[in-house]
C-alpha cells in the first residue's frame, strides 16, 4: 500500500489568528497563556484537517511562533551573547526575531533573509568560532507529546544538519562552518534520542540544500551525518528535499544509510524515473507530485500515469506528498467565494492539496471513494476548460508579445547623456534625498480599505481618504525638505496585490495568505491568464501628489519580475512569457506617469534576484528574460524622464552584471545592516550609473544618527562620484510608525546636508 503524507502545513492559520494573537502578544494586550492557546488550537486544527484529509503520517515540528529555523537554533542553544541574558525562552526568541530597545542600549534582532528562492524569510543563525550546541527545551518534542497525547500517527519534521549549517552565519573570525558539524551532530542526536523514548517510527529531516550546487566537502558532510543520525535513531529517517533536482547527489546519499528519500517531482520532474530506478527499492521514496508552491489543482490523472508503474515497482515504499512544506500556499480554497465558481474551481490551497494526495494515494491502492473519484473527474474537466477558456487567452494581449522589438528594451541614448539632460531638468542638489515609496500604514489606513471592502465606506469617501493621507504626507516631506518626494503608496494593500486587482488576466484571493516573516503576510495575486492593463492603475495618485508641491514626485511602480516572482503563475505558459505580458502593463503604466508630468519613476525589483534559479547551469536564461522584462517595462520614457528601480534583501555579487544591464538611471539599494559591504559589489564591477544608499535600517525602530551616516556617506563618496549618489533609507517605510519616521528621516536629510557642505567647502 502506497502511504500519503505531508511535509509541513501553513501554521500563520486560514485566518491568520497567530498573526493577530503574535501582535496582540507584542503590544502587551493578551498574556502569554493566551499566546500559547492560539498555538495550541491551531495546531490542533491543522493536524485535525489533515488527519480528515486522511494522512497516514502528519508532520509535527512545523509549527513555529516567528519562523522555524529561528526556533531549531535556539533549541541547540544558538543565540548570540547579546541575547543571552534573557532567561523566559519566548521572550528570548522574539528578542532573536525582532530585537530590543532599552535604557541599556540595543540589542539588534538576527537578519533575515530569503528561504531559497520563496517570499519566506527565515533569521539566520549566528555562529561563533567556537560555537557550542546542545540541547535546550525543544519546541519539536513538545509538539510531538502534544500531538501523540492527541493519538496522532505522526512524523516529526526537522531541518537538517548540513542546511542548518549551510544558511547559518560566521560571527566574528571567520572559519569553515564545517569544523563545526560533529558538535551539532550531537545536539542532532540528542533529539533524536528524545524521539526514540517516545518510539517515534519515522523523523523527517529537511534538507533543502540538495537542490543547490553544493561542494564536495558539503556532500562529505552529508554522508557522515546521516551516517550518524542514522545509527542513533531508533526509527527510520526520510531525507526530504524539495524545490529542485538532487539526481547529482544520489551516490552520496546512497551512502547515508537513510531509509527514505523525499524528492520534489514538481520542480524536478525529469528526474524521477531516473532516481526510481537508482534509489534501492527496498527504500522508501516520496514523491512530491502534488506542487506545493503554486495553487492550481492537480492534474491527477497525469499524477497517476506517472505514479502508477513506481507504484508496481515500490508497493509499500512509495510514498505520496506535496513537493515541499504547504507553508508557502494559503489554507483552504473552499473559502473563497468572491471568487467566480470557474476560477475557484481551478484552485487548490493546503486543504485542497492534501485530498489530492489522498486521492491519488487511494488510487494507487485500489481504494478509492467516492469523493475521491469524483476529484479525479473533476480534475479532468479542469484541466480541459483551462485549456480552452477564453479568459485565459487574449489575443491582442499575444500579439503585443510578438511584435515586441530590441528597440523597445533601449533607452534613446546613454546613462551619461541622460544624466546632463535630467539634472538640467531636475535641478536636484548635490546626494538628493528620497524615500523608497512607501510611508506608515497607519491602523486608519487600514480600517479604511476594510470599510471600503465591507461596503461601510463609498469609493468616493475612500479616495477623498486617501487623497487627504497623500496630501499630510506631502506636507511632512516638505517639512522634512526632502528633495524628491513620493505619494507615500497609502492606497496599496501590498506592493503587489494593489497592481493584481487592477489587471485583467489577474485575481485576488479573499483569505489567501500566506507567512512572509514572523507575523507579516501577503496575498500573491493568482495569475491565471493572458495580462492586460484595462486603465491606468496608479497616475490619480501620484498625479494629485504633484499638484501640491513644486517639487519633483516619483512615480512608485512594482517591475513586472517582482510582480511575477510574488504571484502564483499560471503553469501553461513559461515564465519569460508571463513577465513579458506583466512588463508590457507596466510599460504602459510609466508612459501615462511620463504623460501625466510625472519626472522620475521607479519600478521596484526586490524580488529579482530572489527568482534567481538555485542551479547556477539555469541562472543566465532567466537573467536574461528577467532583464529584459525590466527594460521592455522601463524604456520607454524620454531620456529627460529619471527610472529608478529598488532592491532589497539581496546578495547582489553573483547578479551585479545584470543589474547594470538593467540600465536604471538611479537605483537604490540595502547598504546598512550590512555595513555597507553590499556595496562592494557595485565598487569591484565599477558600476557606471546611480545609486541609493540605503543609510538606514527602516526593519528597525531605532533612529540612526546624524554622525553614522555622515561617516558612511564619506566613506562612499571615497569610491563613487559624487554625483551617482543618493541618498534614502533602505526599504520603504509602511511597517514604521510616523513617530520614529520622522525623527529618522530628519537625521538622514541633515546627515545629507552635513556631507553636502563638506563636499562644497
Ligand atoms: C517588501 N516585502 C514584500 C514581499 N512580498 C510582498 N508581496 N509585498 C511586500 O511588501 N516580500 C518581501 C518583503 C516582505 N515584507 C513585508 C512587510 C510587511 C508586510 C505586511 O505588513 N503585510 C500585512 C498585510 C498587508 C495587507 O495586505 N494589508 C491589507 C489588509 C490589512 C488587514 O489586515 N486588515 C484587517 C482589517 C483592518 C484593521 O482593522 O486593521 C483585516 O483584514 O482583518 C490592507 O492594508 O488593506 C500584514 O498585516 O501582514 C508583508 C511583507
Ligand atoms: N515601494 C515599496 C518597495 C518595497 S520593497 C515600498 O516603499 O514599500
Ligand atoms: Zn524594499
Amino acid at each position: 500500500m502506497a502511504l500519503a503524507h505531508n511535509l509541513g502545513f501553513p501554521r500563520i492559520g486560514a485566518q491568520r489568528q497567530l498573526k493577530q494573537s503574535l501582535e496582540a502578544f507584542w503590544r502587551g494586550d493578551i498574556s502569554q497563556t493566551e499566546l500559547q492557546q492560539t498555538g495550541a488550537a491551531l495546531r490542533h486544527q491543522h493536524w485535525q484537517w489533515q488527519q480528515q484529509a486522511g494522512l497516514d503520517l502528519l508532520p509535527v515540528g512545523d509549527f513555529a511562533w516567528y519562523d522555524h529555523v529561528l526556533q531549531l537554533a535556539q533549541s541547540f542553544g544558538v543565540v548570540p551573547s547579546r541575547h543571552q541574558s534573557i532567561e523566559q525562552p519566548l521572550a528570548q526568541l522574539f528578542a532573536m526575531a525582532r530585537g530590543t530597545s532599552n535604557d541599556t542600549g540595543n540589542a539588534a534582532a538576527l537578519e533575515m533573509t530569503k528561504w531559497f528562492d520563496t517570499n519566506y524569510h527565515y533569521l539566520v543563525p549566528e555562529l561563533e568560532i567556537d560555537q557550542g550546541f546542545s540541547l535546550q527545551s525543544s519546541s519539536l518534542i513538545e509538539q510531538v507529546d502534544e500531538a501523540l497525547e492527541q493519538g496522532l500517527d505522526i512524523k516529526p519534521v526537522v531541518v537538517g544538519p548540513v542546511t542548518f549549517l549551510w544558511l547559518s552565519k560566521c560571527v566574528g573570525e571567520q572559519f569553515d562552518k564545517l569544523a563545526l558539524l560533529p558538535q551539532l551532530l550531537n545536539a542532532y542526536s540528542q533529539l533524536l534520542q528524545q524521539l526514540n523514548q517516545r518510539r517515534c517510527g519515522w523523523v523527517q529531516i529537511d534538507e533543502p540544500v540538495l537542490s543547490l550546487d553544493l561542494p564536495e566537502s558539503w556532500l562529505h558532510a552529508l554522508v557522515t551525518s546521516y551516517q550518524q543520525l542514522t545509527a542513533e535513531f531508533e526509527g527510520r529517517v526520510l531525507v526530504a528535499n524539495y524545490f529542485g533536482g538532487l539526481a547529482d547527489k544520489l551516490t552520496w546519499l546512497n551512502q547515508t544509510g537513510v531509509a527514505g528519500l523525499h524528492i520534489d517531482a514538481v520542480r524536478a520532474a525529469d528526474e524521477v524515473q531516473a532516481i526510481a530506478i537508482q534509489w534501492p527499492a527496498d527504500k522508501v521514496l516520496s514523491i512530491g507530485v502534488v506542487d506545493g508552491r503554486n495553487v492550481w489543482r492537480a492534474d491527477l490523472s497525469a499524477a497517476l500515469t506517472l505514479l502508477t508503474p513506481l507504484h508496481e515497482q515500490r508497493g509499500d515504499n512509495l510514498w505520496i506528498a506535496p513537493s515541499c512544506s504547504l507553508l508557502h500556499v494559503p489554507v483552504d480554497s473552499d473559502v473563497e467565494l468572491e471568487l467566480d465558481d470557474e476560477l475557484r474551481g481551478w484552485l487548490a490551497f493546503a486543504r485542497q492539496k492534501l485530498s489530492e494526495v489522498v486521492a491519488l494515494t487511494r488510487a494507487l491502492n485500489g481504494c478509492q471513494s467516492f469523493t475521491d473519484r469524483a476529484l479525479f473527474t473533476d480534475s479532468d474537466q479542469i484541466q480541459r476548460q483551462r485549456a480552452h477558456s477564453s479568459r485565459v487567452l487574449n489575443l491582442a494581449v499575444r500579439q503585443r508579445c510578438h511584435s515586441v522589438l530590441p528597440e523597445h528594451l533601449q533607452r534613446q541614448s546613454r546613462f551619461g547623456q541622460r544624466q546632463l539632460i535630467q539634472a538640467d531638468v531636475l535641478k536636484l542638489p548635490k546626494l538628493p534625498t528620497t524615500t523608497i515609496g512607501s510611508f506608515p500604514q497607519t491602523a486608519a489606513i487600514r480600517q479604511n480599505r476594510a470599510a471600503l471592502k465591507n461596503g461601510k465606506l463609498s469609493q468616493p469617501d475612500y479616495d477623498a481618504f486617501i487623497e487627504a493621507e497623500i496630501a499630510d504626507e506631502i506636507k511632512r516631506q516638505q517639512q522634512l525638505d526632502l528633495d524628491v518626494l513620493v505619494h507615500g503608496e497609502p492606497e496599496r494593500n501590498d506592493m503587489v496585490e494593489y497592481f493584481g486587482e487592477h489587471l485583467q488576466g489577474v485575481a485576488v484571493s479573499q483569505y489567501g495568505w500566506v507567512q512572509s516573516y514572523g507575523s507579516r503576510c501577503v496575498k500573491p495575486p493568482l495569475v491565471y491568464g493572458d495580462v492586460a492593463r484595462p486603465q491606468a492603475m496608479t497616475v490619480r495618485w501620484s498625479k494629485y501628489a504633484q499638484s501640491l508641491t513644486d517639487k519633483p514626485v516619483k512615480g512608485m511602480l512594482t517591475g513586472p519580475v517582482t510582480l511575477l516572482n510574488w504571484s502564483f503563475i499560471r503553469s501553461d505558459l513559461p515564465r519569460a512569457e508571463v513577465a513579458q505580458q506583466l512588463a508590457l502593463a507596466v510599460r504602459d503604466e510609466v508612459a501615462d506617469l511620463e504623460q501625466a508630468g510625472i519626472q522620475i519613476i521607479q519600478i521596484d525589483e526586490p524580488a529579482l534576484r530572489e527568482g534567481l534559479p538555485l542551479r547556477q547551469r539555469d541562472q543566465q536564461d532567466y537573467l536574461q528574460w528577467a532583464v529584459g522584462a525590466f527594460r521592455l517595462s522601463a524604456n520607454g520614457v524620454a531620456d529627460s524622464t529619471q527610472i529608478h528601480t529598488h532592491m532589497c534583501y539581496c546578495e547582489f555579487e553573483d547578479v551585479i552584471e545584470s543589474i547594470a544591464t538593467l540600465d536604471a538611471d538611479v537605483i537604490s539599494i540595502e547598504a546598512s545592516r550590512s555595513d555597507m559591504t553590499l556595496l562592494s559589489s557595485f565598487i569591484d564591477y565599477d558600476y557606471p550609473n546611480a545609486i541609493g544608499l540605503g543609510l538606514y535600517d527602516i526593519h528597525s525602530p531605532n533612529v540612526p544618527e546624524v554622525a553614522a551616516m555622515v561617516a558612511d556617506l564619506q566613506r562612499a563618496k571615497q569610491t563613487f562620484p559624487v554625483e551617482q549618489i543618493w541618498v534614502n533609507p533602505d526599504c520603504g517605510l509602511k511597517t514604521r510608525g510616523w513617530p520614529e519616521t520622522e525623527a529618522a528621516l530628519a537625521n538622514m536629510v541633515a546627515a545629507a546636508k552635513q556631507s553636502r557642505t563638506a563636499i562644497s567647502a
